[in-house]
């Protein structure tokens, strides 16, 4: 759905975009993970062609809509009208209510009466703004506002949706909820791409996270493969009784005589292996062990240091 290749975007001094590739792909939603000032948005913004990189390719579905340091206007009107995009910042009219927003932005996209009628209920009923259909827009909390610019981002019954931060400054319970409206648009076959800076918003809805780190993509997997990826250096404390002096000799290893015939091992990477081959040959027993896993925090914090 999205394929972006070497992109590279520059802003005066700052290389925001440092030949960026990602791959985005039909049915996924991908969580576009990186700290602030990463190039979340730049990326996003370039894919939709509202500012201009330098150099790489973006292909939309099967458009080509940038290369060779231009876009194609053609595919790029094309591939949107496939898209429904929520702004990071974007604003709302506050003297309108969440009926009236969405019926301009819907004559916007020529939507036909008939229909236009359906769909706004439809996506007032989806994001849970029914009750408050009628009420002036300028009131609503940051969690109703937000639901409202996704319902504005669904209007065309898009296939690819890109949402910019859609969960900074919700609190738990607005975050539960939008990941449940991001749920059900995969159930109804779409694609998200959306950007966090946040690892607690990727967590348990995304099929694949990207991590963004000065303009390049760190990894791209499911978070179970980078949490195993990092699993293998996980820290292990071994504790073995032998009848003969433990001589490791691994460079990280720490190894601590514990009074008679016992020694603690501690080591900063699986070393079961190796711990394992010295009971075998020395007839030496594992008296404890314990693996320290680093949480998802840690492991996301490792990767942006
Ligand atoms: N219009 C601009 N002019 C100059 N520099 C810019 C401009 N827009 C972004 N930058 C710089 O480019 C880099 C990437 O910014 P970008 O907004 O894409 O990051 P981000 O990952 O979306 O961050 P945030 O989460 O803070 O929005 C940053 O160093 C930023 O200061």
């Amino acid at each position: 759905m999205i394929r972006i290749e070497n992109l590279v975007k520059v802003y005066k001094d700052v290389r925001a975009l440092d030949g960026l590739n990602l791959e985005v792909k039909p049915g996924q939603i991908y969580g576009f993970l990186g700290p602030n000032g990463a190039g979340k948005s730049t990326t996003i913004l370039s894919t939709l062609g509202l500012i201009f990189p330098q150099e790489g390719r973006i292909q939309l579905f099967e458009l080509e809509v940038f290369a060779n340091g231009k876009f194609d206007e053609g595919s790029l009107v094309e591939a949107k009208k496939r898209i429904g995009y929520m702004p990071e910042h974007a604003t709302l009219w506050d003297f309108l209510t969440p009926e009236q927003t969405l019926d301009v932005i819907a004559d916007a996209f020529g939507i036909p009466r008939a229909e236009k009628e359906r769909r706004i209920n439809e996506l007032l009923d989806l994001v849970g703004l029914k009750e408050a259909r009628r009420r002036k827009v300028g009131k609503f909390s940051k969690g109703m506002r937000q639901r409202l610019l996704l319902a504005q981002a669904l209007i065309n019954d898009p296939e690819l949706l890109i949402l910019d931060e859609p969960m900074t400054g919700l609190d738990p319970r607005g975050i539960a909820e939008f990941k449940d409206i991001i749920r059900e648009q995969k159930k109804a076959g779409k694609t998200v791409f959306f950007s966090s800076h946040i690892l607690a918003h990727v967590e348990e809805i995304c099929d694949t996270v990207g991590v963004i780190v000065k303009g390049k993509l760190r990894v791209e997997d499911n978070l179970d493969s980078i949490k195993r990826e990092f699993l293998r250096k996980a820290g292990y404390t071994i504790v073995l009784e032998t009848n003969v002096p433990v001589d490791f000799t691994g460079v990280e290893w720490k190894v601590t005589p514990l009074g008679e015939k016992k020694y603690r091992i501690v080591a900063p990477g699986d070393i079961r292996e190796e711990v394992h081959d010295f009971v075998a040959s020395r007839g030496a027993k594992i008296l404890t062990m314990q693996v320290k896993e680093p949480s998802l925090e840690e492991i996301f914090l490792k990767m942006v240091e």
